[in-house]
């Protein structure tokens, strides 16, 4: 267990977390690398036989210490942004294993990736794909092309992150999908090499894999009818991970639908999984500014709020809350609302919670928090950005450090204008 009590006090890897927000102070994300390396190998494992190219999903987790120990792992890197790519180039992921996702990326974005010699782009629509025809033709490369398509599926999950509908804004429509790819293959600058498909993320059920892989698998067969080769296929991420004590998708049986709708198809497979492998090796640990009694509720006011880890006000996330000190057995729980300082009732991560007695000034973890937390904070009431720790081995670094108010404030900048 990554995350455990070790003689009364919750500990990442052995290393106790009262200890290390001494240390750096809160709130702070703490990464545990055992949990990471396990997760990764999760895949390895689970595709040994069939091996198939992991780029891990940047967005879920962009720091670059997590992304370099993944990389020498032998992870590539899937990028939706010129910012990303040039973390995972920074990080150490060598250009040929990363490919460029992303419905709106611009002429520069696709312009900095030819020119760093990425192993592929994505690309979601026939303008986009002009555009990097003409970018590719402008600057003397060829751009390696996937056409991501949209296999209108329903991945069940939260509606914001659900993202193989018909009606999401993802991807070539199904039934545009050969002539798209046939004009991909026409246009000057273009090398396509085959489809991609993302349907969603958080998935605890796997079966909307078997209906996209199916209509992929379709698709592939019809492209080649036509004429066309098809040699690699893109298949996303999305594999969920338990926030409240859920099953976890089983990788082999993921395995088992990739292996039977498209092993036999004969192309380089990339997976691109971020929270799966993130997810559950980071907790966000706050410090607790006030416990206020209420009439008619009980309010633990943490140091950290939506600012920092935003699912629970963005998608009504359920994040699992335990204090550092570990409550006495039979220690009774009470309902309290967890909330943050910030000035939006919004800023609530758990209301009616059931929770041990929790005094001021003590410490309480999020759990499952590795995962699009860090990844998605912002400054909004002017806090700065929090820490983060990476625990290995024993050893523990800061792997970004807090910003400073200095920082914070230096972008702005006061216009000189003269007033009369
Ligand atoms: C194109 C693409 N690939 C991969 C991912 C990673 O998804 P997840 O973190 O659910 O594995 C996402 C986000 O959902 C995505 O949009
Ligand atoms: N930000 C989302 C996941 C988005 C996936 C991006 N394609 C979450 O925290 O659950």
């Amino acid at each position: 267990m990554a995350f455990s009590y070790v003689s009364g006090v919750l500990t990442a890897d052995g290393v106790p977390l009262d200890r290390l927000a001494e240390a750096v102070g809160t709130p702070v994300y703490v990464y545990a690398a055992s949990r990471l390396r396990a997760n990764y190998q999760a895949y390895t494992r689970a595709f040994a036989r069939d091996p198939v190219d992991v780029c891990f999903a940047l967005k879920a987790n962009s720091n670059q210490s997590i992304i370099s120990l993944f990389a020498r792992l032998g992870a590539g890197a899937d990028v939706v942004s010129e910012g990303e790519m040039r973390r995972a180039l920074a990080a150490g992921v060598p250009p040929e294993k990363v490919v460029f996702s992303g419905v709106g990326k611009t002429r520069d974005e696709l312009a900095a990736a030819l020119v760093a010699g990425i192993h592929q782009i994505n690309v979601e629509s026939l303008p986009e794909l002009e555009v990097l025809s003409a970018v590719a033709t402008e600057l003397g490369r060829t751009a390696p092309v996937a056409l991501r398509i949209n296999p209108d599926v329903d991945a069940g999950t939260h509606g914001k992150i659900a993202t193989g509908r018909k009606e999401d804004k993802f991807g070539i429509d199904l039934g545009h999908a050969v002539a798209a790819y046939a004009k991909a293959s026409s246009l000057p600058g273009l090398a396509p090499k085959g489809y991609a498909v993302h349907i969603g993320s958080q998935l605890l059920n796997i079966n909307p894999y078997d209906d996209a892989y199916g209509h992929l698998s379709d698709l592939v067969i019809a492209t080649r009818e036509a004429g066309l080769k098809i040699e690699r296929l893109d298949l996303g991420g999305g594999l969920g991970v338990p926030y409240k004590g859920e099953a976890a998708p089983d990788h082999d049986a993921y395995a088992g639908i990739v292996r039977k709708r498209l092993g036999n198809l004969g192309c380089r497979l990339t997976l691109e999984p971020g929270r799966s492998l993130v997810g559950d090796a980071g907790v966000l640990l706050a410090r607790v500014i006030y416990v206020k009694e209420g009439l008619h509720r009980r309010f633990l006011i943490v140091d950290a709020a939506m600012n920092d880890l935003m699912r629970p006000t963005l998608y009504d996330a359920y994040h699992g809350i335990r204090p550092v000190l570990e409550p006495a057995a039979g220690a009774p729980l009470s309902p309290m609302d967890v909330v943050g300082p910030i000035c939006e009732t919004g800023d609530t991560f758990a209301r009616q919670r059931e929770l041990p007695p929790v005094a001021q000034g003590e410490l309480v973890a999020f759990m499952t928090a590795g995962a699009y937390g860090a990844a998605m904070s912002s400054t909004y009431n002017s806090r700065p950005l929090v820490a983060e720790v990476l625990v290995d081995e024993g050893q523990w670094a800061v792997i970004r450090r807090r910003q400073t108010f200095e920082e914070m404030l230096a972008l702005d900048v006061t216009p000189q204008w003269r007033h009369v």
